[in-house]
């Protein structure tokens, strides 16, 4: 199976420091390349990988303001779409924009909805939703106007989280710094249980981290760490007595909160998007619905089981979890894309469609046969691989083994049976200049479709 995984341009794959989508990507490509997939990564040419990499832009443009982001996205999507057909599969966890890029292959594509940034993108979505398929990363994050595929949680690297069994003192916050991450919320729960607050991420709301956050941090009760690398990430969160998460959007998945509970930190949430899928309410953590719940939830969590929070993750969020669950989708996608269509008499599988040919495998079952019918608009060149055929042409049979063929012309009337024990398999080529199903005429039929 060979699958192009498309990741987004806005951070290194994997991520030094933030870049939750990047972080995906890379530990499923890893995930891949250890259960021997052919992986080839798009991603920016200083990406980390065991798997082929294939870049144009130099640097994540978050990472470097040189770096125009349109201008590279484009060079980007394009680079994998034009060798589309080299792969069995396109990955695609770049948002929207590749969608518009599918007509360029014959290659599925299979994107992961990492969340919808705004409604206003969901057109692009649905244009493409019978071309394309989707995975959700959680049931909350579903739009009923899509079908999916499937919904896969994400899953974590679980060797890069500690287990710490022993209960830390300090309040956690990890995550962007932006009113939908609720760091203002976080630093009011700290003020009214008298517990110490860490705050670490990205400003990603310059205005608001001066408002909002910046005037109550002291360095001791209130403390802003900064982004943090993998090492801190893991220290922060083992030694943490709780990490919380008063979201204020509807969260398709926090990375975060299942990490928290991979080190045996509980989470206490705001029980919007996709967290009551992702903790379990009085066992890994709380799900509340305001800041005077969340502050009654914080003495409770002295009572959780921090070892069941870690077993947890070890059970629903594993990331060879994830790469199980992908490697099926894919193989479910790919067995459909090889368009076999199937007949009451057996079925057929579209191996090239082009503008002046089309060529078929098609396969009959024992004693089967096709209808007695004939064509306007294409000739057929009928080459047998496996089998006994009885094929009738213009009222005459005639007997064919593997290794011989005949022609059929444009108007020929003509059918074939299956005369053997076993499976008849042929190539057909057409040619002429239309090849839809609807340019058969049939005279005669075992399965009354005249
Ligand atoms: O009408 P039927 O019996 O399903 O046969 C359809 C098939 O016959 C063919 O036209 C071959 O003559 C195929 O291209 C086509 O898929």
């Amino acid at each position: 199976m060979k699958i192009a995984m498309l990741s987004p341009i806005a951070w290194r794959t994997p991520p030094r420091h933030y870049g939750p989508w990047e972080n995906v990507v890379s530990l499923l490509t890893e995930g891949l390349v250890r259960r021997c997939m052919d992986v080839t990564l798009f991603a920016t040419q200083d990406s980390m990988t065991r798997a082929r990499l294939q870049g144009v832009c130099p640097r994540g443009y978050e990472e470097d303001d040189h770096i125009q982001p349109k201008v590279f996205e484009c060079l980007h999507i394009a680079n994998v779409f034009e060798q589309g057909d080299a792969f069995d599969l396109i990955h695609n966890h770049f948002d929207y924009l590749p969608l518009t890029y599918s007509g360029m292959t014959q290659t599925p594509v299979l994107t992961t909805i990492h969340g919808f940034s705004s409604p206003d993108i969901l057109p692009v979505y649905k244009k493409y939703n019978n071309r394309c398929s989707y995975v959700a990363i959680s049931e909350a994050d579903k739009s009923p106007d899509l079908t999916y595929a499937a919904t896969i949680h994400h899953g974590i690297d679980l060797g890069q989280f500690t287990f710490r069994p022993e209960q830390g003192d300090y309040l956690l916050f990890l995550g962007r710094i932006h009113p939908d991450k609720g760091t203002a919320q976080c630093i009011e729960v700290a003020q009214r249980t008298g517990r110490k607050l860490i705050i670490a991420g990205i400003i990603q709301d310059q205005t608001y981290f001066h408002t909002q956050v910046k005037p109550h941090v002291d360095g001791s009760r209130i403390v802003y760490v900064g982004s943090v690398g993998p090492q801190q990430r893991d220290k922060l969160m083992g030694g943490a007595y709780a990490l919380l998460h008063p979201i204020d959007f509807d969260e398709p998945f926090g990375l975060s909160v299942v990490e928290s509970m991979a080190c045996g930190t509980p989470v206490v949430a705001f029980a919007r998007g996709s967290m009551p899928e992702i903790i379990v309410h009085q066992k890994t953590g709380f799900l509340t619905n305001h800041v005077d719940e969340m502050v009654q939830a914080i003495d409770l969590v002295g009572d959780l089981d921090r070892g069941a929070c870690r077993q947890w993750v070890e059970e629903r969020f594993s990331v060879d979890r994830m790469v199980t669950d992908y490697m099926r989708v894919y193989e479910t996608i790919i067995r459909q894309s090889r368009r076999q269509d199937h007949r009451p008499w057996g079925f057929y599988e579209v191996l090239a469609d082009k503008p002046d040919h089309k060529v078929k495998r098609i396969t009959v079952y024992p004693g089967q046969r096709l209808s007695y019918q004939r064509h306007f608009r294409r000739s057929e060149h009928w080459y047998l691989m496996q089998g006994t055929a009885v094929i009738t042409r213009n009222g005459q049979d005639i007997r064919q083994g593997p290794g011989q063929s005949l022609d059929l012309p444009v108007g020929t009337w003509h059918r074939i049976r299956n005369a053997g024990p076993d499976n008849l398999v042929f190539i057909e080529v057409q040619t002429g200049d239309y090849f839809g199903e609807d340019d058969i005429e049939r005279r005669e039929d075992d399965y009354g479709r005249v």
